[in-house]
C-alpha cells in the first residue's frame, strides 16, 4: 500500500455498546497501574501527556477539554475530544459526551474513533478503586457514594466487584436521582437523603457529583477515612471543604493538572503528597492510616491504554 493509500484508509468507528463489550475491568485496572507509574517515574520521556485544553460553553453551561497523549515505548498515539454539562437531570441526558481517537502514530491518520462515555466511566472508576486498593483503611466496612450520576453507577459496579463492605449508602442532591439509583445498580445499597448522615462512620467516601460548592465537609469525616474526589474539574468548583483539604493527606493523578485544574487543591493552597504513580512505583508512601483524599482529575494516557484495549479486542475479532 502507497501512502496516499494508507493516509486515505478510512478509520473503523466503534459504538458505544461496541466499546463497553470490549472493556472489561480486569484488564483495564492493571494497564492503568502500570502507565500512571510510568507517567509519575522521575526519569520518564516515554509518555508524554500535556495538561488537557479547556474551551468553556458558559452559553451551555458546559466546557469541553481536549485530550492528547502519547505513549512512546507502544507507540500508541490517541486524543480524547470531552464534553461535560450540568444538565438539567429532568433532561434525561448524559452529562458527558467523549469521543476517542486513535492514530497511526507514525502518518498522523485515525485509524479508529470510538465513542467514549464507557471508556470514560470504566477508567475512572478503575483509577478511583486503584487509590482505594492503595489508600483505603485495612477493615473498610462502609462506602459512601456522594453523587448518583454516571460515574456513580461505574464507581458502584467496580468497588462493589473487587471489595466487599458490609454496607454501601449513597446520597444524591435529590431524593429521586438516590433512588433511582439504588433500583437500577445490582446491590444492596442504602439510600440517604443527608449528605451528613450517609457519610457518618463510613471508611471510604466517593464524591462524584457536578456541584461546584462543597458537599463533603471535613468535621463528617471518620479519621482515617479515604476519599476518592472525583468532580469539581475545573479551578472554580469545590465538592471538599476547606477542613477538609487541610486535613488530609493530598494525593492527586497528575501534580500538573492539579496545579491548573482541582479548585478544591488550588483555592486552598494545600501541599500535594504524591502522584497515585509514585506510590504504585514506590518512590512515595501510602499513608493508609491517615485521612486521605484521591483528587481525581482524568488523564489523556488513561483514555489512551483503554482505546488501545478496545481496539486490540475489536481487531482479534474481525
Ligand atoms: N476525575 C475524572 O476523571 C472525571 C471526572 N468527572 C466529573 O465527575 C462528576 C460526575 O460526573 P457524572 O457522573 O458523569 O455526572 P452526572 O451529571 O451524571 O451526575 C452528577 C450527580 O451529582 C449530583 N449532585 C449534584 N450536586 C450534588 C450535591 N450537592 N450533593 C450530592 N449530589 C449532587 C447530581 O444530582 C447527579 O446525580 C462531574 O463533576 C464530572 O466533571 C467526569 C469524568 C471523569
Ligand atoms: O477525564 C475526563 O474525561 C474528564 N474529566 C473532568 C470532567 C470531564 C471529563
Amino acid at each position: 500500500m502507497d501512502w496516499r493509500r494508507k493516509m486515505a484508509a478510512e478509520p473503523v468507528f466503534l459504538r458505544d455498546d461496541v466499546v463497553a463489550g470490549f472493556l472489561s475491568y480486569d484488564e483495564l485496572i492493571p494497564r492503568l497501574e502500570e502507565i500512571l507509574g510510568k507517567f509519575s517515574r522521575s526519569d520518564n520521556t516515554d509518555v508524554v501527556q500535556p495538561v488537557r485544553s479547556v474551551i468553556p460553553l458558559h452559553q451551555h453551561n458546559g466546557f469541553m477539554g481536549l485530550m492528547p497523549a502519547y505513549i512512546a515505548y507502544e507507540d500508541l498515539l490517541c486524543t480524547k475530544t470531552v464534553a461535560f454539562y450540568r444538565r438539567n437531570e429532568n433532561l434525561h441526558l448524559p452529562s458527558t459526551q467523549a469521543t476517542v481517537f486513535l492514530f497511526n502514530p507514525a502518518c498522523g491518520n485515525v485509524i479508529a474513533v470510538m465513542d467514549g462515555a464507557d471508556i470514560t466511566f470504566k477508567r475512572t472508576a478503575a483509577v478511583s478503586a486503584i487509590s482505594a486498593k492503595l489508600l483505603m483503611p485495612a477493615q473498610a466496612e462502609i462506602l459512601c457514594i456522594l453523587g448518583c450520576g454516571h460515574q456513580a453507577v461505574s464507581h458502584y459496579e467496580i468497588f462493589t466487584k473487587i471489595f466487599s463492605f458490609k454496607e454501601v449508602r449513597v446520597c444524591s442532591r435529590r431524593l429521586e436521582t438516590a433512588e433511582r439509583f439504588a433500583a437500577r445498580v445490582q446491590g444492596p445499597v442504602k439510600v440517604f437523603s443527608s449528605a451528613k448522615e450517609a457519610v457518618h462512620g463510613a471508611d471510604i467516601i466517593i464524591t462524584v457529583t457536578n456541584s461546584s460548592q462543597p458537599v463533603l465537609f471535613g468535621e463528617w469525616v471518620k479519621p482515617g477515612a479515604h476519599i476518592a474526589a472525583v468532580g469539581a474539574c475545573r479551578p472554580d468548583w469545590r465538592e471538599l471543604d476547606d477542613a477538609l483539604m487541610r486535613d488530609a493527606v493530598i494525593y492527586v493523578d497528575s501534580r500538573h493538572g492539579a496545579a491548573v485544574e482541582a479548585g478544591d487543591i488550588i483555592q486552598t493552597g494545600v501541599e500535594v503528597f504524591a502522584e497515585l504513580g509514585e506510590v504504585l512505583v514506590g518512590t512515595r508512601p501510602a499513608l493508609r492510616n491517615k485521612t486521605t483524599v484521591f483528587k481525581s482529575l482524568g488523564m489523556g494516557i488513561q483514555d489512551a491504554v483503554a482505546a488501545k484495549l478496545v481496539f486490540d479486542k475489536w481487531k482479534s475479532s474481525q
